[in-house]
């Protein structure tokens, strides 16, 4: 994770727009190869729409060929109301660049089937390429989008009750009155950003610094969504002095000390080229045979295609999804070349599957011994130690 300190509000956001614009020149889009750019609302983002305008009306960058999605928007409030994040968009950013309005995609909170317009969004993410660089704020709570507190890590889009603190603190745009405010949203998933090349978040104001704390310096944890951007592999947040009252001096010292060694050494953190100058291929994944299954079957949550991600310099990628299979065993990973990844087919669709210690025992003797009671069983049964080989348990 990078992470830069700014002095006030303005230094951080002309800060996350330079480097906005610099990795679209970077990338030199067509229309062909889009840059894919995701995009948050909210106050925080303000400062960096105005300074991209200001560089676009100075030439220095230009939206022509570059594809936008929205993380979320509400349900229920009319497109046209002026705290949609429709009217958001276009009143901040949109209207004032040469963006194409058909490269333009936000969620929409009336779709008649609001399930359907969340599957299609992803599959209109996947149809652009992904998303290069995903923007986003944090709330006070440490949620990223909308993904509340207690969002899955795994979510994707999709319909999302707010949290009563981000309905009060979104009352401010509402005249205060939190019964104007939305109760629902459609929001993307925290998948479907960690999905992204790159995620940039911004955090201004002390407002944020417990949230940023959270996220920053414990655990990656589902209470405060932000935190799984621990776990992407190009991941950056800005922030101003404010928002680090809640950190250690320690923490905040070292980022800073890394901000300085790097530039002493003449260059700033930066992406590998690969992924400054956008996708030349997409991994894929093969599926085989070649693999044996372990004595014993171990379950395979879905969060730990997290931690397992990808190799730093690549995509993330996900296994294929057959039907489940009754048991699962471990995924077995080979990377073949830079673009290649080999699964083993019993591995497909790790999800969650609840399962007892006793099923995965293919040891008659193993299995009755885990049956509830043991201490009974054993009174009418011989000694385990005797017929149960201590090597036949694998982890
Ligand atoms: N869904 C949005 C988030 O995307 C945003 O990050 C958050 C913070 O808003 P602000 O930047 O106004 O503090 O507000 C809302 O909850």
């Amino acid at each position: 994770m990078r992470f830069f300190i700014r002095e006030d509000a303005a230094a951080a956001s002309a800060h996350v727009a330079n480097y906005i614009v610099d990795r679209i020149n970077h990338f030199a889009p067509t229309p062909a190869h889009p840059f894919v750019l995701g995009l948050p609302t909210g106050s925080t983002p303000l400062g960096v729409y105005k300074v991209l305008v200001e560089k676009y009306k100075a030439g220095e960058v230009s939206f022509e060929n570059v594809v936008t999605f929205n993380m979320d928007e509400y349900i229920g409030i009319p497109r046209d109301h002026p705290e949609s994040y429709h009217s958001f968009m276009w009143k901040h950013f949109f209207s004032h660049v040469n963006i194409h309005p058909s490269n333009v995609h936000i969620l929409d909170g009336n779709a008649p089937n609001l399930e359907a317009e969340c599957v299609e969004y992803e599959a209109k993410i996947k149809a652009a390429g992904g998303i290069d660089l995903f923007l986003a704020g944090m709330g006070e709570d440490g949620h990223i989008a909308f993904n509340e507190p207690g969002s899955s890590l795994a979510s994707r889009t999709r319909v999302k009750t707010l949290a009563y603190g981000t309905i009060l603190a979104n009352s401010r745009f509402f005249d205060n009155d939190m019964d104007k405010v939305p109760k629902m949203a459609l929001t993307v998933g925290v998948q479907t950003v960690l999905e992204a090349r790159e995620v940039v978040v911004m955090a201004l104001g002390a407002r944020k610094a417990l949230a940023l704390q959270r996220c920053v310096e414990q655990g990656v944890n589902h209470m405060w969504t932000l935190s799984a951007l621990q776990l992407h592999p190009h991941s950056m947040i800005v922030c101003d002095e404010d928002a680090t009252l809640e950190l250690q001096v320690k923490t905040v010292k070292y980022f800073k000390d890394i901000e300085q060694v790097a530039r002493a050494q003449g260059f700033e953190q930066i992406l590998p080229s690969k992924v400054r100058t956008g996708p030349a291929t997409v991994p894929t994944t093969i599926v085989t045979d070649e693999f044996p299954a372990p004595t014993i079957h171990s379950p395979q949550p879905t969060t730990s295609r997290l931690l397992r991600a990808t190799p730093a310099t690549e995509y993330p990628v996900r296994s294929r999804s057959p039907s489940p299979e009754p048991n699962f065993a471990p995924r077995h990973l080979r990377v073949n070349s830079d673009a290649e990844y080999t699964v083993s087919s019993r591995s497909a669709s790790p999800d969650l599957v609840p399962d007892r210690m006793a099923e995965r025992m293919e040891d008659p003797a193993l299995l009755r011994r885990l049956t509830p009671n043991p201490e009974q069983q054993q009174l009418h049964q011989q000694p385990l130690h005797n017929s149960v080989p201590r090597t036949s348990i694998t982890a």
